[in-house]
């Protein structure tokens, strides 16, 4: 095997550029000599079902640990959205890169936003999350599934299967489909998940050199933000899929964290929406932080809302 270090991707066109990224940066930044490595998952073969039906998120990161376990690759690059709450021992999250926009975008080749849809309109998305909020504000509208990567997804709407889908403003723009966008949320109303818009880039837990070097790569308010907001989901049990949002943002030195859950079966139940402030300095404060928040969606009826699993 090469002396290179070797970056386990799957091979849609976002996550490929998402490792490109990484690898064009640790080059310029570190004179690395990196390979990527193309891998098919299984959440990339299974597109007839809602992710949340078979097995969650996982399934796009599995196959790229084995790999790194093997040791046929070093590096392992994610959209940060994707990669569970916990990691399976022996892996570890070095590192946290800037977010692109965090925000939802709506794509729709006949209608400006969500206000314009006329009544009973459909919309396509998969996500309990997007799901949930859209009913919040327009419960009279049709949702319909939408899986696939990015580009079967907008082929799914210019083909006519919907009047609009929404989609991560993050993915579109990297890709350079920004044009697609017809507007954004705002994030007060369409509240992101976890993570959305970073990248996490994981590796072997003993993986001493990378984990140093990967340190100096990270960028801390994302970090702290991003660390946050997968507390909030870990606290209520994030292994099992809900309709959770959580989005940090930060104004002056102060990090606010806005966490919204839908009930899990009974999409159009009232959300459940707290809002956390704090000025949290490392992963562990800002894990608390977001702890915090569970802790009064909890008090706010969140028992009642969550899964059984
Ligand atoms: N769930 C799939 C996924 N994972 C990451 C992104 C987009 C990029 C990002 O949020 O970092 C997407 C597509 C989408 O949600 O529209």
């Amino acid at each position: 095997m090469s002396s290179n270090t070797i970056i386990a991707t799957r091979e849609s066109r976002l996550a490929l550029w998402q490792a490109e990224h990484v690898r064009d940066v640790l080059t310029a930044r570190f004179g690395l000599a990196v390979e990527l490595l193309g891998m098919t998952t299984k959440g990339d073969q299974i597109l007839d079902r809602a992710l949340s039906k078979v097995g969650g998120k996982g399934l796009f990161v599995k196959e790229l640990e084995t790999a790194l376990e093997e040791g046929r690759a070093h590096l392992a690059v994610h959209s940060l959205k994707d990669v569970p709450m916990d990691l399976p021992s022996g892996f570890a999250l070095a590192a946290i890169w800037e977010r692109e926009d965090p925000r939802d975008a709506w794509v729709s080749n006949k209608y400006e936003n969500l206000d314009a849809l006329p009544q009973g309109a459909c919309v396509g998305t998969s996500s309990l999350r997007r799901v949930v909020q859209l009913l919040a504000h327009r419960p009279d509208l049709k949702i319909e599934p939408l899986r696939g990567n990015l580009d079967t997804r907008l082929r799914k709407l210019d083909e006519g299967g919907y009047d609009a889908i929404v989609l991560a403003a993050a993915g579109l723009k990297r890709l350079g489909l920004g044009a697609r966008i017809r507007s954004l949320f705002d994030t007060a109303l369409m509240i992101p998940a976890a993570g959305q818009g970073a990248l996490g880039i994981e590796i072997r837990e003993d993986d001493a050199r990378l984990r140093e070097l990967l340190a100096q790569t990270i960028h801390q308010p994302t970090f702290l933000a991003c660390h946050a907001e997968r507390a909030v989901s870990r606290s209520l049990g994030g292994s099992c899929s809900m309709p959770l949002a959580a989005f940090g943002h930060w104004n002056d030195g102060v990090l606010t964290i806005d966490a919204a859950l839908g009930h899990s079966t009974e999409l159009t139940r009232p959300l459940i929406k707290v809002r956390v402030t704090g000025t949290p300095t490392d992963e562990a404060s800002a894990r608390a932080l977001g702890e915090h928040a569970a802790a009064l969606l909890r008090e706010a009826g969140a028992g009642d809302y969550l899964p059984a699993c």
